[in-house]
């Protein structure tokens, strides 16, 4: 008999076509009200999930005594128990390297976008405000020779890295678990404790998990640290930032700017102070938003889920001791 997979994130035709193959296949199409009941439902018979933001924790999945394997559409883990799912020896997968290239794409569309003030001025195009030669008080900053802040020199550090040096001509500064003597030697790059970054970085962008460790990195006592003109990028989740003291930086002019593609609460609120601000680009979560990367991270998913239903060990195993205990 097949197995039964729930999906929490529409497909492409494709790859629906490749899983119903293997699997008897649930969709719930939009995770409101509704589709949150009918994911209650499913779960008692479950073997398997398959989609992304979806914040699954016990009191879920306790409704799920068969579920075998949960395959992520997103690199970022933290809306797993991971702990929780391998006590119970559910495999968790995740989708690396496929997204990491377009992530560090939207890292750079933010850092020029508020270095240059582009949202802003092309607002002020459309909005019928540009009667003359623009002045001193719409010019934005260079971002070429500029120093490159990266905190978390992984995947997407790396990607960022790659685009600041090589095309920007940007010194880089970073902060990370440990040094990473390939990365200094590629980019010309300079490790350092966080602190120093953010005193010496004039963009400080992080792309770094959300973890025990990392919640609520970037506090008061961080922003204090950044010079003013920095400007302050956030690729990575919102929670790692205390978004108050963001708030106070910006309305202090602590920091010159912010290009913020994640928050504490998603989606932002319409009434967030961020979005009062000119010199904030906000976008919606949108890293790895293209049409061939989500397709790219979707078949990832489908490979990883296809594999562990099949008893083999999936390639982007999260929790290896799912599959050792
Ligand atoms: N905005 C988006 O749409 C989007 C897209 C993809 C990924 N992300 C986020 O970016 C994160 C990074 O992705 P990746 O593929 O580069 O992951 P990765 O694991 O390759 O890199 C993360 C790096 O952060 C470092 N790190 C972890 N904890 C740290 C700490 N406390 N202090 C300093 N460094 C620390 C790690 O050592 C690692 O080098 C993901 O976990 C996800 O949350 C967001
Ligand atoms: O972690 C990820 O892959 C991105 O944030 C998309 O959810």
């Amino acid at each position: 008999m097949k197995k039964h997979v729930v999906l929490y994130k529409k497909l492409s035709a494709q790859l629906m076509e490749r899983l119903q193959a293997k699997a008897q296949v649930t969709l719930i199409e939009r995770l409101d009200a509704r589709g949150l009941v009918q994911l209650r439902d499913a779960l008692p018979s479950a073997h398997a999930l398959l989609g992304a933001g979806l914040k699954l924790d016990a009191s879920l999945l306790d409704l799920a005594p068969h579920l075998e394997a949960i395959a992520s559409v997103s690199v970022g883990v933290d809306n797993y128990d991971i702990d929780y799912l391998t006590e119970r020896r559910i495999m968790l997968t995740n989708t690396p390297d496929v997204l990491t290239e377009t992530t560090a794409d939207t890292g750079f569309a933010l850092i020029l976008a508020t270095a240059r003030r582009v949202v802003e001025l092309a607002n002020l195009v459309r909005a019928g405000a540009w009667q003359q030669s623009i002045g001193p008080q719409h010019f934005g900053n260079d971002v070429h020779g500029k120093t490159l802040g990266i905190v978390g020199m992984g995947r997407i550090g790396e990607a960022l890295a790659q685009r600041g040096h090589f095309g920007f001509g940007m010194p880089v500064l970073y902060h990370s678990h440990s040094p990473k003597p390939a990365v200094e030697q590629r980019f010309n790059a300079r490790y350092c404790d966080l602190d120093t970054l953010l005193q010496q970085a004039d963009f400080i962008c992080l792309t770094l998990p959300l973890t025990a460790e990392t919640e609520g990195l970037i506090d008061a006592r961080a922003f204090a640290q950044m010079r003013p003109g920095s400007i302050f990028i956030n690729i990575a989740r919102g929670k790692v930032v205390d978004e108050t003291a963001l708030i106070e930086a910006l309305r202090s002019g602590q920091i010159r700017g912010a290009g913020l593609d994640v928050f504490e609460h998603e989606p932002l609120n319409a009434d967030s102070p961020l979005l009062q601000m000119d010199n904030v680009v906000a976008t919606p979560h949108m890293g790895s938003a293209t049409h061939e990367t989500r397709e790219a991270m979707a078949r990832c998913a489908v490979e990883n889920l296809l594999a562990a239903l099949a008893g083999e060990r999936p390639v982007n195993l999260v929790n290896a001791g799912a599959w050792t205990l």
